[in-house]
């Protein structure tokens, strides 16, 4: 299982992925935004810093026709390093961009996913990871686990080394339908992670433990006691 954090501020970057066995970051145009007119290179080498070499680092193309893109990933690739997962939109100029890019063997997140067709062009493309945007879909009211569910039987029955990594994801109840539907990856806002993690309940849980320790061993933790 990939847990992947969808945001570029350096500080919860920093933070979870000393919390948690991150598999790696992910961005889009307006995730970078909210950390105002940053400078995108020296950003993106500043996470690839944090999260070091093993992890994925996904970033986005922002050209809209195929040599736009072409040339946006060549720049990305040369100016961070050459392991960026570039994520393309799953359009017709998109598509032709991945097929050109992956024979440059450039790895590839097919991004903007709303149907299982998107998804099997990119699979055919041969996308290493596959975004589907769960949230959105259900804005739309599009089954959104019912179409990882389908991708994810369409990898297995082709055999395909593509992988699902669910996006747009806005509470832990998609998270974890994602999971259970067959993503291998989720990428998570670190707010959908607080939240998740911040249940009253196991806040209460953990308090009620505390107050029984202290009445036998008082303010003595466990590496305290003689
Ligand atoms: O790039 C993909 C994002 O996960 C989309 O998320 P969003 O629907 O919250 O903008």
């Amino acid at each position: 299982m990939e847990i992947l954090v969808d945001t570029v501020n350096l500080a919860e970057i920093k933070k979870y992925h000393q919390m948690l066995n991150l598999s790696g970051v992910t961005s889009n145009p307006t995730i970078i935004k909210k950390e105002g007119h940053v400078d995108f290179f020296e950003h993106l080498r500043a996470i690839r810093q944090i999260i070091g070499p093993d992890k994925t680092l996904h970033v986005q193309a922002v050209g809209e026709t195929t040599a736009e893109i072409v040339a946006d990933a060549h720049r990305v690739l040369q100016e961070i390093d050459h392991d960026v997962y570039i994520k393309i939109p799953t359009d017709p100029a998109g598509l032709e961009a991945m097929k050109q890019l992956k024979k440059e063997n450039v790895h590839i997140t097919a991004t903007a996913i709303y149907t299982v067709f998107q998804g099997e062009l990119a699979i055919a493309a041969g996308a290493d990871y596959l975004a589907p945007y769960y949230n959105r879909m259900m804005n739309m009211n599009i089954d959104a686990a019912s179409v990882i569910a389908e991708l994810a039987q369409a990898i297995e029955m082709s055999h395909s080394q593509t992988k699902i990594l669910a996006a747009s994801l806005h509470n832990v109840a998609q998270v974890t339908s994602a999971l259970k539907n067959g993503a291998q990856a989720v990428t998570i806002g670190t707010d959908v992670i607080a939240a998740g993690l911040n249940a009253p309940m196991i806040a209460a849980a953990v308090h009620d433990f505390k107050k029984d320790w202290q009445s036998m061993y008082g303010e003595q933790t466990i590496a305290d006691l003689n």
